[in-house]
């Protein structure tokens, strides 16, 4: 069966003065999968993603979101997306419930913020502000908010970045839970473990070009086909196993 393209870049081009960020890119991502930007700092990934995002100007190419044109209906895209706002555009003195009503009469949608909460193990916060909650805790409260408007896709940028071993996998499942709710997921990270894990398919970007794009398996497998060798022999657990072991599973925030 056919599947659905939700987001479709053709010939991706975005130029800050004369320097060109990302040069010509194309690529597909689709319905209800986990799809990985991945590369070094400075690669464009987030220039990419804001573009889609109806965030920025792109200089040329063609976007198409479910099916909507990104020149012709940005506003019909805006409406189906979910994006992850950066930390400051949390109005400082509103507590948690309050943030989602603000959001949810912003989206003009019926919300349900002890649901919400509950779902991203943030019950225990309701009434606290969002500069009080832990580096985990934002991380789970700015990923909920993306689903206020019931999103077809959400776009996620380094959503676990500086986050403990423990908090990680958490994250990892409600992304997780989120896809399988229907969800499609654009992610960018900088943790390969983490894209290994959780992406369906990725694309390598490198210095604004897209110089691989599969699934994760499929990479490592051309890699090793390829003659490829680590020079250390591979044990059975590494450091994080280690520390997952010893201090175990539970989230230690909530
Ligand atoms: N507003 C801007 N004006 C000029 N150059 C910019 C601007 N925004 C980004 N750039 C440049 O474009 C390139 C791509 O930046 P971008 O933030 O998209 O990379 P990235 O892959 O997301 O990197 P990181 O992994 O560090 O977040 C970088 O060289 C960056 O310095």
């Amino acid at each position: 069966m056919e599947r659905k393209k939700m987001i479709e870049v053709k010939n991706l081009v975005k130029k800050y003065g004369d320097f060109t960020a990302v040069k010509g890119i194309s690529f597909e991502v689709f319905e209800g999968e986990i799809f990985g930007l991945l590369g070094p700092n400075g690669a464009g990934k987030s220039t990419t993603l804001e573009i889609i995002e109806t965030l920025r100007e792109k200089t040329s190419g063609e976007i198409t979101v479910d099916g909507f044109n990104l020149d012709e209906n940005p506003a019909a895209i805006k409406k189906i997306i979910g994006v992850q706002l950066q930390t400051a555009g949390y109005y400082p003195n509103l507590n948690l419930v309050e943030l989602i009503e603000l959001f949810g009469g912003l989206y003009n949608q019926p919300v349900n913020p002890k649901e919400l909460l509950e779902a991203f193990n943030l019950e225990d916060k309701a009434k606290a502000k969002f500069k009080a909650l832990s580096g985990g805790q934002k991380q789970r409260f700015s990923i909920a908010t993306t689903l206020i408007n019931k999103p077809k896709i959400i776009f996620l940028d380094e959503p676990t970045t500086g986050l403990d071993p423990q908090a990680r996998r958490n994250l990892w499942d409600l992304i997780k839970e989120v896809r399988a709710q229907g969800t499609t997921v654009v992610i960018t990270t900088h943790y390969m473990d983490e894209a290994e894990i959780l992406c369906d398919r990725c694309a390598i970007v490198d210095s604004g070009n897209i110089i691989a794009m599969d699934s994760p398996d499929a990479l490592i497998d051309k890699l090793v086909a390829g003659g490829f060798e680590r020079p250390k022999p591979v044990k059975q657990a590494n450091l994080e196993d280690v520390f997952i072991h010893l201090t175990g599973k539970e989230l230690r925030d909530s």
